[in-house]
């Protein structure tokens, strides 16, 4: 929907509470009842946190409900597209032998995890990607010829007057695999979230010796997995050819294909989106989100280190692993 800037504003401002806030309340899941009493405040916090989701997000569902009913009544509804909403009015779960559909508040909780999960990973790993490019010039050169290889130079002011609308568009990344290269070794060097999910042992396995009981929570350590030295050479160091096939890294730029397989399914040497059934269902759109964005930026712009500023690349929890101390550059058009 057309939001304007200030019901957009309203949405973030909520969610961005929320997911600053969220791994406080964890205490509260430990002891669910005595939680409450014993940490009365945060237990009220929560609500009204929860409180001014409801308030936010109920009205928009609400009147995305009420547009679509009158599309299914065939009234002329302008741009319909299918919305995440739609999908999950229609939803219907199995629940003892009945089907029962979502309640507002199960909504609510998907649309936030929607929201959550698709900015805040993929604008983190755009910082981090950008902060690469800017502490190693020569690598952010070689994209740069790679791009302009593909596209030509980019428009300026003077070659076009004010319409500079040209973009580096979806079918161009295709033919990038430095790009792609790029974009990889940085979900592997700096992968927004360090943990996937806990996830949950449906039968008791044993593994190297060790038993692990039916229902323990694991979770994975997604950070560790692209920093072993025995899978990745030289594996804190930025280096994007690591993921060009041989005939890419001897000719020096394109030519070759970044092949390489995220989804883990046929072996797991990282996996900043997961791996098997519970794999992040928004990797292939992140993944084309990054190098479109990266894409353009580059094209346009040439970005250097703010004056002394050598980048400095140390981490900071927050709900994703952010740089502590964010990007400082200068850009400046190219041409
Ligand atoms: C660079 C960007 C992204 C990264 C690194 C990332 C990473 C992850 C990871 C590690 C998980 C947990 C997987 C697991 O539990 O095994 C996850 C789950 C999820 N992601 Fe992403 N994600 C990104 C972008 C997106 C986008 C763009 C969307 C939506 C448009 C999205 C939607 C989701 C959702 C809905 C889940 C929960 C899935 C479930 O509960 O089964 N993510 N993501």
């Amino acid at each position: 929907d057309k939001l304007d800037n200030q019901q957009i504003q309203q949405i973030e401002s909520a969610q961005r509470r929320y997911v600053l806030n969220i791994g406080r309340f964890n205490t509260l899941n430990f002891w669910p009842r005595l939680g409450k009493i014993v940490f009365r405040n945060r237990w009220k916090e929560l609500l009204q946190l929860r409180q001014d989701q409801e308030d936010v997000l109920i009205p928009l569902i609400k009147a995305r409900i009420s547009l679509k009913a009158r599309q299914q009544q065939g009234a002329e509804t302008e741009d319909f597209v299918v919305a995440y909403v739609d999908t999950l009015v229609d939803l219907e779960l199995p629940e003892q032998g009945l089907k029962r559909k979502l309640t507002e508040g199960e909504m609510v909780s998907l649309c936030s995890e929607f929201l959550n999960a698709g900015t805040d990973t993929t604008s983190t790993a755009l910082e981090w990607i950008m902060a690469n490019l800017v502490k190693y010039p020569e690598i952010q050169g070689r994209l740069y010829e790679e791009i302009v290889g593909v596209k030509g130079l980019a428009p300026t002011e003077a070659s076009s007057g004010h319409e500079m609308t040209a973009v580096v568009e979806e079918e161009d990344v295709h033919s990038m695999p430095y790009l792609k290269a790029v974009v990889l070794e940085s979900l592997r060097r700096h992968p927004p979230l360090h943990f996937v999910l806990p996830h949950s042992v449906t039968e008791e396995v044993e593994l190297e010796g060790h038993v692990v009981p039916k229902n323990a929570s694991v979770n994975f350590m997604v950070a560790e997995m692209g920093w072993d030295p025995r899978v990745w050479e030289k594996p804190m160091e930025f280096k994007p050819e690591r993921f060009l096939n041989a005939a890419a890294t001897t000719s020096g730029h394109g030519g070759g294909e970044a092949l390489f397989d995220i989804t883990g399914s046929r072996e797991i040497k990282m996996m900043p989106f997961g791996a098997g059934r519970r794999i992040c269902p928004g990797s292939a759109l992140a993944l084309l989100h990054l190098e479109y964005f990266v894409a353009n930026l580059i094209w346009y712009f040439k970005w250097t280190a703010a004056e002394g500023d050598d980048v400095d690349l140390s981490e900071k929890q927050e709900s994703t692993v952010v740089m502590k101390n964010p990007l400082q550059a200068r850009i400046s058009p190219r041409g």
